[in-house]
């Protein structure tokens, strides 16, 4: 087994660079290069002051802070990173095509193919290549295949390594996690290179959460664990509809499900929708996989999760539209959070895009308050969907600092992320200053009905009637 002592990572975003910050702060004496084509991405890993960094994990900058510039480096010199490397980790975004075959559905490797050029280029040596973004089955033969064609007749071995850190819990899902799926080939030299890496791991993980496969069944559970995932939310909304329209409560339900070892607890919180970069995408590839297997009754099974999930969203949207009489053109309605879950500063696919669009179609006044997204990321949110001129997104919406504030002389309040701060504010101040009557309608199940009727509003809480 080889040691190893130099670690590359292609992709400074979301993955690698909290994957890469914990590799490096576990194991001191490996040198971890996290590269980028992004400048100013790789200016803020690199910036001073660590609450200007990238992306916002709780206990992120404390791990950066302790291992950057010692055997933590974050740089644009793709090459020579690569070059060093004994380990190449691709952890590049691998979005969902927007054009040509399989557009809106299949996953576009352009990046991914990119990478595998660049290292096929580069490498003077043998080098392991690790699979980290999240690929269709069958990726790692197109990847092998441009290294072996295109390579200076070096060996790469290709493992896959899926991620399955959750945003906003990255650093404990990195240090605690439930299992690290490492795939490969068979073969001695395959066999090798997975305990390579398994080795790397073990540095902080119980050797028996490390589980090796074949490497399709690695890229392949990839997407299933999210295909799952997102299920289980989307079958849980599905019944929150049902619950407001027969009197049974969505949380009863929830504990008396989860209660059932069988079915257990977690992943069934009723919402407004799930968002994110990679649940609608993972599953839509996986819908797209199956298709073009002509597997028509698979495909239709998993993509009525996401039909699903826009159907919660635009369910909301419409009660918050039919409370307001039917009626909200120049309402000024204010949109508690913008994040697609607590925690995070990512907008990725979140439900509030969805719900805002909805509501702004109706002329609505909308001010937006989240204590993490910035106003230039909501407004590049909006006017990615093309629904209107950006000049428009501008007039209607607004961006505030002051979540009090915001809601001086509003109709309504809606909460869309289960930030923990909502719950601690003044709710009796906020009535007095919202105008009459005052509603509140909660996607995210924050909040207590009585306490919230004794105030005096009229509160709807998505899942109980
Ligand atoms: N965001 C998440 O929580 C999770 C994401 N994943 C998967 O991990 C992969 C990466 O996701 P994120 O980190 O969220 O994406 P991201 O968009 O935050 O970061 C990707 C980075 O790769 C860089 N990049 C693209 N092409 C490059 C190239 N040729 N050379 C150098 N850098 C390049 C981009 O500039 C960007 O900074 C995706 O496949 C995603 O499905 C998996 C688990 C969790
Ligand atoms: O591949 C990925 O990108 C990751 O996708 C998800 O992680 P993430 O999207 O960061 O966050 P989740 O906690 O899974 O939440 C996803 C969405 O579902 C919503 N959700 C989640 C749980 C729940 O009970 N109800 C619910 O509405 C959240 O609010 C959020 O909008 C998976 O949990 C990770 O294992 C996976 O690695």
């Amino acid at each position: 087994m080889k040691k190893i002592n130099n670690i590359c990572c292609i992709g400074a975003g979301y993955v690698g660079g909290p994957t890469m910050s914990v590799i490096a702060s576990q194991c001191p004496e490996i040198k971890v290069t996290v590269v980028d084509i992004n400048q100013d991405r790789i200016d803020n890993w690199n910036d001073e002051n660590l609450d200007n960094l990238p992306i916002y994990e709780p206990g992120l900058k404390e791990i950066v802070a302790q291992a950057r510039n010692k055997n933590l480096f974050f740089s644009t010199e793709v090459d020579k990173a690569i070059d060093e490397a004994q380990i190449i980790f691709i952890s590049v975004n691998t979005p969902t095509k927007t054009y040509g075959k399989g557009k809106g559905q299949a996953a576009d490797l352009k990046f991914v193919e990119l990478c595998a050029r660049n290292i096929a280029k580069v490498a003077k040596d043998d080098k392991i290549v690790v699979e980290k973004s999240t690929l269709p089955v069958r990726t790692a033969s197109a990847i092998k295949s441009i290294l072996q064609h295109t390579g200076n007749k070096v060996n790469f071995e290709i493992l896959s390594n899926p991620e399955f850190l959750a945003e906003g819990t990255a650093i404990e899902d990195l240090l605690n996690a439930d299992r690290v799926l490492i795939g490969g080939d068979d073969t001695p030299s395959g066999q090798e290179a997975k305990d390579t890496l398994s080795a790397v791991y073990e540095h902080w993980l119980p050797k028996e959460r490390i589980l090796q496969t074949n490497v399709w069944s690695s890229e392949l559970s990839k997407l299933v664990a999210n295909a799952f995932l997102a299920q289980r939310v989307s079958s849980i909304n599905t019944i929150s509809a049902l619950c407001e329209k027969t009197d049974a409560n969505i949380q009863e339900i929830s504990r008396a499900i989860g209660y059932d070892s069988r079915i257990g607890s977690k992943f069934l919180n009723a919402s407004v929708g799930f968002g994110g970069s990679c649940f609608q995408k993972d599953i839509l590839n996986l819908v797209y996989i199956a298709r073009s297997y002509g597997l028509t009754e698979v495909a239709d099974y998993w993509e009525q999760v996401i039909i699903a999930n826009d159907y919660q969203k635009s369910r909301f949207a419409e009660h918050i539209i039919s409370s307001l009489y039917n009626t909200i053109s120049g309402k000024k309605i204010v949109l508690y959070g913008w994040a697609f879950k607590k925690d995070t500063n990512d907008t990725r696919e979140s439900p509030a895009i969805a719900v805002a669009d909805a509501l702004l179609d109706e002329n609505a006044e909308i001010t937006v308050y989240d204590p993490k997204v910035t106003a230039e990321r909501i407004y590049a949110d909006l006017d990615y969907l093309g629904t209107r001129s950006p000049e428009d997104n501008r007039r209607l919406l607004k961006v505030s600092n002051d979540p009090i504030d915001a809601t001086k002389e509003a109709h309504a309040v809606a909460i869309l992320t289960e930030w923990d701060e909502f719950k601690t504010y003044d709710w009796k101040s906020i009535y007095a200053q919202m105008l009459k009557p005052a509603f509140v309608f909660d996607g995210r199940r924050l909040l207590d009905n009585e306490e919230m009727a004794s105030i005096g509003f009229n509160y709807y809480k998505i899942g109980q009637s």
